[in-house]
């Protein structure tokens, strides 16, 4: 049965970053703030996307570690991995995030809703209670951060293979023998590598040209050389035609060549869908794009009023960060000194290893955009802190503005790059060209150092 209609300050749907943040946020100040939130506390990026990765980056590190500790002079005899052991760590770092956000929630004031949401009027969700049970919610403003899930395309025989997303590769329930991965993005390489350094033998297939498509050439050129190193078999322009399962469990993914990549298990990471179709946004008066993304204007407004959509859900940048960010544009409107999301400088770290961490421009779009380019280098061997860590492995470039030395953008592909690169973030943000990074002291001997290096190519002063 359905009771009477439970009226709050605000309605947020979904608890992901923005949506959370911005629920607490509000709860702490005085609003009445309802959260509903199917059922991961804390949102995707604690408990199926950024953290169990990264803890199990961690992992791949060590076991890296290990068999190159030889060359540190540590010599280790009989290492070897458990998986059980593994997933402890792996859920003992989520258990803590969860708890401590379940806390958060608590702390703040916020009203939680466990259950699944849908729109039944403008601002008005019903929920779906696990007990099988309804409740009735409106909000005077309403914000939607439902999220994404993994993609499955259209290729024949997807759906009867038995095809693993992230979600379901994060349960390690054993260790694939011969992992194929679907998409040279940023999920498949980070699950190809770390499932590489667990002994998996991995063969990564991409439809597209190269890994990590978005990043200029010799960068994902690079990235391909690190991952033939680790003994990855990289293939890229392959179009897949189908997927079978074969009688022996072996799933077979047949490219239109006609060729026969064979796994025990294939990780489809070809991107994400919305979480939308469920929400009957027309109820609420939202509108969605093509993809099912719901259309926001640079405020992050929807088409209906006192409605906002925030992170993945709203075609942000599909980065935790970015979806934060979007916690603050809504925020602003709420207090009154409106900001937008135009013009946000978005970086992020893919974290393979070695890191690869992004700021601004690449030079394909800098040059697209019709800025006067110079563009500087650096391999990372050049650092002398990549030489004491022993991880000389690849390398940093910068794209400037000719005349003005303004930083454009940088890809940095080496160790810490993902720590590295908020230096220079800020410094775009600040307005300081490269000779700024080049003349400041810098901590020697850190990776951060290899600022000055890098930058050390734009002309000098003349000396008079
Ligand atoms: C494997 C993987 C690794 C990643 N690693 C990184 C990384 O290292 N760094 C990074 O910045 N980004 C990373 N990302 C991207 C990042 O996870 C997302 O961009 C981010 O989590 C998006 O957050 P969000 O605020 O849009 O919503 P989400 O965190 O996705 O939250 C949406 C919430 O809405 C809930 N929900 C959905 N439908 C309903 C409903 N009908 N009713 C109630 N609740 C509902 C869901 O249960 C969920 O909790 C990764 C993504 C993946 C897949
Ligand atoms: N470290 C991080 O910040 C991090 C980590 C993981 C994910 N993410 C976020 O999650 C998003 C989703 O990641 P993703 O890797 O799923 O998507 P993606 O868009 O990054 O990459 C998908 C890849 O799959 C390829 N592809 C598409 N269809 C294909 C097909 N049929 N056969 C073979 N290849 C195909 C594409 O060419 C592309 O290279 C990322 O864009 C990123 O924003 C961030």
């Amino acid at each position: 049965m359905v009771g009477a209609v439970e009226r709050f300050d605000v309605l947020v749907v979904g608890g992901g970053k923005a949506g959370k943040t911005l629920a607490m946020d509000l709860a702490r100040s005085g609003a009445t703030v309802a959260m509903v939130e199917r059922g991961m506390i804390g949102g995707s990026c604690i408990n199926v996307a950024c953290i169990p990765t990264k803890a199990l980056v961690t992992s791949a590190r060590a076991a890296r570690a290990v068999r190159g500790a030889d060359a540190l002079g540590t010599v280790v005899h009989g290492s070897h991995l458990d998986l059980d052991l593994l997933r402890a760590h792996k859920e003992d770092v989520v258990d803590g995030m969860v708890a401590a956000n379940r806390q958060q929630f608590l702390e703040s004031g916020l009203h939680l809703v466990i259950g699944a949401a849908t729109f039944v009027a403008p601002r008005t969700v019903r929920v779906a209670l696990p007990d099988g049970g309804t409740r009735l919610i409106s909000g005077d403003r309403a914000v939607i951060n439902t999220g994404t899930r993994p993609y499955l395309p259209p290729i024949p025989g997807l759906p009867e293979a038995g095809v693993l997303t992230s979600d379901d590769l994060l349960r390690l329930s054993r260790l694939p023998r011969r992992l194929t991965v679907l998409g040279g993005g940023t999920v498949g390489v980070e699950f190809a590598q770390m499932f590489a350094a667990f002994g998996s033998a991995v063969t990564i297939v991409e439809g597209g040209p190269r890994l990590l498509s978005r990043e200029d050439p010799e960068i994902s050129d690079a990235v391909a050389q690190v991952f033939a190193a680790d003994g990855i078999d990289v293939r890229t322009a392959v179009a897949v035609d189908r997927i079978d399962r074969v009688p022996d469990g072996t799933v077979r993914v047949v490219t239109a060549d006609g060729a026969a990549v064979d796994g025990d298990v294939v990780l489809v990471a070809v991107g994400r869908a919305p979480v939308t179709r469920e929400l009957d946004l027309p109820a609420a008066g939202v509108r969605t794009g093509e993809r099912g993304f719901v259309e926001v204007d640079e405020y992050l407004r929807t088409s209906a009023e006192r409605t906002w959509a925030a992170g993945d859900v709203a075609g942000s940048p599909q980065f935790t960060h970015a979806s934060l960010d979007d916690y603050r544009v809504i925020r602003s409107q709420f207090v009154g000194t409106p900001r937008s999301t135009t013009g946000r400088l978005v970086p992020y770290t893919v974290f393979t290893t070695p890191e690869l961490a992004r700021v601004g421009l690449t030079e394909t779009e800098a040059r697209a955009a019709g800025h006067p380019v110079r563009v500087v280098r650096l391999p990372v061997a050049a650092i002398p802190r990549a030489r004491t860590l022993r991880q000389t492995t690849g390398m940093w470039k910068a794209v400037l503005h000719r005349d003005t030395d303004r930083i454009l953008g940088v890809a940095l592909l080496g160790a810490e790059a993902g720590e590295v690169v908020t230096a220079v973030q800020l410094a775009m943000l600040a307005g300081m060209p490269g000779t700024a990074l080049r003349d400041a002291m810098i901590t020697h001997p850190t990776m951060a150092e290899g600022l000055n290096l890098l930058f050390a190519q734009l002309a000098p002063e003349p000396v008079r």
